[in-house]
């Protein structure tokens, strides 16, 4: 049984389709980025799962119960984590009284050692806290009563560095426990650090669900080259060389001469490569992974449009270094017609 289930989530607000047959499932013991740019439908997804809002269409399943059903609600929740885009925290309250709240309605297993961790100040009233101390106060009701799966709206929104690091390796700790994570973010970083998988939404339609290294694998490597006699661009049109950047100091008279420095995209085979660049005396040679954020601006970028999708889908192009409209034919899952 996954640990959560989705299968044609629908939320009709009218005016918009906030998700539009939303379906995957996050598998027991994964942490699951689900992604998308503001109004993708991310909240919406999160909100419908846990019960505050019903689906126009679809269902949704919480380790193995239905959302829809108060009872089976409930059962779900009390082995639920949940930690909100912005936690609403009684102002008037101080963070003892909430945590003394939420033991005893959920439990308190572990909230002294997260106590260690996040460290909010607990004798002042949440009116007096920071954002990023009410952040600290959600991730210890969320975790205090050691649940088996944590939902988290942009967790690490308001934490400092420190705070955003120590809250990583936290995490990664939990999921050697078993623990299952959903977590929305716009924090790419973070989101490669973390995921096993991600789930990238886009205008209410899920786009992909993949492992983040297909993702990047799928996206090719960045590669910079710098030769000390110049090559020529026609020199480097290798089958799997996109987005090629030239630029040449030759002719700079303070400047290093004859230095010539490429930056592109590589999608082909690095022996290839290797082997081309052989002939040239070479400075420096870097080859990397592409950055999550490129691979994200091909799912959002200019003219990404469903309909070029479609578009591009029938005529079965493949390349994962060509537009965002390709991007998401290649990454659907949400059916043949989806995209
Ligand atoms: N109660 C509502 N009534 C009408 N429209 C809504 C409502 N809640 C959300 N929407 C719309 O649904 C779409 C999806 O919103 P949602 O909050 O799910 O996006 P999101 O991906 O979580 O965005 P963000 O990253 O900014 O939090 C947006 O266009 C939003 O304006």
């Amino acid at each position: 049984m996954a640990a959560i289930e989705l299968e044609g989530l629908t939320k009709d607000y009218g005016e918009v389709l906030a998700n539009d047959g939303v379906t995957f499932d996050v598998e027991q013991g994964e942490i699951f980025g689900y992604l998308g740019p503001n109004g993708a439908g991310k909240t919406t997804t999160i909100r419908t799962l846990l019960g505050f809002i019903s689906p126009t269409a679809g269902t949704a399943r919480l380790l193995g119960r239905d959302v829809s059903d108060e009872g089976e609600l409930l059962e779900a929740k009390r082995r639920l984590g949940y930690l909100p885009d912005s936690p609403a925290f009684d102002e008037t309250a101080t963070g003892r009284e909430i945590l003394d709240l939420h033991a005893s309605i959920k439990g308190d297993e572990r909230s002294e050692e997260l106590l260690e961790l996040f460290d909010p100040p607990l004798d002042r009233p949440v009116r007096e806290y920071s954002r990023g101390n009410v952040q600290k106060l959600g991730l210890v009701t969320t975790f205090m009563h050691d649940p088996e799966l944590v939902i988290l709206d942009e967790p690490t929104s308001g934490l400092d560095p420190l705070l955003q690091q120590r809250f990583t390796a936290f995490l990664r700790g939990q999921r050697e426990r078993g623990l299952t994570v959903f977590f929305s973010s716009h924090i790419l970083s973070e989101v490669r650090r973390l995921c096993d998988r991600v789930g990238i939404i886009r205008d209410g339609r899920l786009v992909t669900v993949e492992p983040v290294a297909s993702l990047l694998d799928r996206s090719g490597k960045l590669v910079r080259v710098r030769t000390a006699d110049p090559i020529s661009r026609d020199a480097l049109e290798i089958d799997g060389v996109h987005d090629l950047e030239f630029e040449s100091d030759a002719g700079s008279s303070d400047g290093p001469s004859a230095e010539t420095e490429y930056v592109f995209t590589f999608t082909g085979d690095v022996n290839v490569l290797l082997e081309r660049l052989r002939e040239y005396r070479l400075l420096d040679c870097t080859i990397e992974e592409a950055p999550l954020e490129e691979v994200f601006m091909r799912f959002y970028g200019d003219g990404a449009t469903d309909g070029a999708a479609r578009d591009d889908r029938s005529a079965g192009g493949t390349d994962p270094t060509a537009g965002g409209a390709d991007r998401m034919a290649t990454g659907s899952v949400n059916g043949d017609d989806d995209v």
